[in-house]
């Protein structure tokens, strides 16, 4: 039904292929005889169809867990994709509804983090306003959510000769703030979504306030996402010399609307370690070697040599 990608050594690639030695190889990665952690970049065609999504991203979620995954990435409208602005407000839930619960749920039986990026969460005015967030929820591995961040800058965008129209502060409010890296066992994530990708100051913030890796879990339109959904994630990769995991959504939602897929795992050299195509749902795994972040850094301190902010805003006038 999907594919998925094992972005190991060579030797646990083909050990984890084996269907016996599975559960072998996940004993292995939590007895951490083998070096680093590994994460899960997933990628699905979300619908309105909340039950439906539910059990593609539960299925993606066991299986990466069982192929060793310490955390797992689901994109922006993991929960669902509407057809309409009535469909998409209609269908949102709070942070304590039926969604979230069920997910808390799989990750404390899993013994799995998430990131569950796009969740269409009801605002605290709900019953005047009728306006959701677009939120970002890490949840550990006992359940409990850690971190919330909401999307801040919304996709307002209009390319007529390319056939995108979207208009998310419709039905979205900004969310007010960035919030801290949260520590999980595959490193510090800083948090982002989607549209967020093409402000380099967040990254930039996230990375100062001690990210590791930047996630910005996606539902990019098939035409921005050909010119430059690659292009940018690899540029915050290298500007920050963070790991860049960016799930995603793909193909066909509903009759309006498609999605690029090619959720991406780049390391902080900008390398591409993992791509799940442009067809279908699926995943990659890679492993989190952080010591390629202090290389990176050590090496080619940029962080150091950046100038103060008041710099670049003087011009030489001579
Ligand atoms: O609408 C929902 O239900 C979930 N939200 C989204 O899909 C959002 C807002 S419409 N999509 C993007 O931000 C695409 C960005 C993009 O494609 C780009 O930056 O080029």
């Amino acid at each position: 039904m999907y594919t998925i990608r094992c972005v190991l050594g060579s030797s646990a690639q083909y050990l984890a292929s084996l269907p016996a030695l599975r559960h072998t190889i996940k004993l292995h990665y939590r007895m951490s005889s083998l070096p680093h952690p590994l994460a899960a970049v997933c990628q699905v065609t979300a619908t309105p169809n909340k039950e439906a999504n539910f059990s593609t991203c539960k299925q993606l979620v066991e299986d990466a867990s069982e192929r060793g995954a310490h955390m797992v990435f689901l994109p922006e409208g993991f929960d669902y994709i509407g057809s309409s602005r009535e469909e998409t407000l209609s269908l949102s839930e709070s942070l304590s509804g039926d969604t979230i619960s069920r997910y808390t749920q799989l990750a404390r039986k899993l013994g799995v983090w998430l990131s569950l990026g796009g969740f269409h969460e009801r605002g605290h005015d709900w019953e005047t306003d009728q306006r959701i967030y677009n939120s970002h929820i890490i949840i550990n591995d006992k359940g409990d959510i850690v971190s919330v961040y909401r999307k801040s800058h919304l996709f307002d965008v209009e390319l007529p000769e390319k056939g995108v129209s979207l208009k998310e502060s419709a039905f979205t409010i900004p969310g007010p703030s960035i919030v801290s890296p949260v520590q999980t066992p595959i490193g510090k994530v800083g948090l982002g979504i989607c549209y967020d990708l093409r402000f380099p100051e967040l990254s930039l913030a996230l990375q100062k306030h001690g990210a590791e890796i930047l996630t910005y879990p996606s539902a990019f339109t098939v035409a921005t996402g050909a010119a430059h959904w690659e292009v940018l994630l690899r540029a915050r990769a290298i500007e920050t010399q963070c790991f860049v995991l960016a799930a995603a959504q793909v193909g066909k939602h509903h009759e309006k609307r498609m999605s690029y897929g090619h959720a991406l795992a780049v390391d902080p050299w900008g390398e591409v370690l993992g791509d799940c195509g442009g067809e279908k749902p699926g995943m990659v795994l890679v492993e989190m070697d952080l010591e390629k972040v202090n290389r990176t850094r050590r090496n080619m301190p940029v962080q150091q040599h950046r100038r103060d902010v008041a710099f670049y805003h003087v011009l030489d006038q001579t």
